[in-house]
């Protein structure tokens, strides 16, 4: 006779000082509690993209895109920060102070990006709703390159070159909200 513990019976959670304040709770546990925090943020794409040889799309030149986050991170990321409510207009761009922001697009608010370049090495950019359903218009154009991704997938990186070569721009959202997660990596 062997005892095997290969079944799965279910996980213990670290439930103590659980915070129920913010709006989003579990968004916050990525430390506590990161098993479920995986299974609820991480979308199971990415576990592919990190295996060896897979193959990531690449819809310009050195633009790589590919998914990491559900369509629930995406969401709550999107209501923690309009419940936080404190936007910028945009203006310090660029330079940027901060390294980690999200971008909210209107018509009559921010409607675009002129053309920049990221103040980093590599850009990732992180879309968060839907072209078509959400607003109209919307997405990233590469300068040189006359490339751009429009057709944008909700919890789908975006990850490009920010100094050098990938001059890029937010093309205007003409109708509706577009948001967007964004990070400077090694600014
Ligand atoms: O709208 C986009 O996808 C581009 C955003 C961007 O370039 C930035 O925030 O630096
Ligand atoms: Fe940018």
């Amino acid at each position: 006779m062997h005892v095997s513990n290969r079944v799965e019976f279910g996980h213990l959670i670290d439930n103590e000082e659980f915070n129920l304040v913010p709006l989003n709770p579990e968004l916050w546990e990525i430390e506590k509690n990161r098993w479920d925090w995986e299974r609820r943020y991480l979308n199971p794409g990415y576990l592919e993209v990190v295996e060896a040889n897979s193959t990531v799309e690449m819809p310009c030149p050195d633009v790589y895109w590919f998914p990491v986050f559900t369509e629930r991170f995406s969401q709550e990321m999107i209501t923690t920060f309009e419940d936080f409510g404190k936007w910028s207009d945009g203006t310090h761009d660029p330079p940027r102070a901060i390294m980690n922001f999200m971008v909210r697009y209107k018509p009559d608010e921010q409607p675009f990006l002129r053309p920049h370049h990221d103040t980093s090495t590599y850009t990732i950019n992180v879309a968060l709703n839907r072209p078509g359903d959400d607003y109209q218009g919307g997405g990233c154009r590469f300068v040189r390159y006359n490339c751009s991704v429009t057709d944008s997938r909700v919890g789908w990186v975006l990850m490009h070159p920010g100094r050098l070569t990938h001059l890029h721009e937010g093309l205007p959202t003409t109708h509706g909200t577009r948001y967007i997660i964004v990070s400077f990596v090694d600014p």
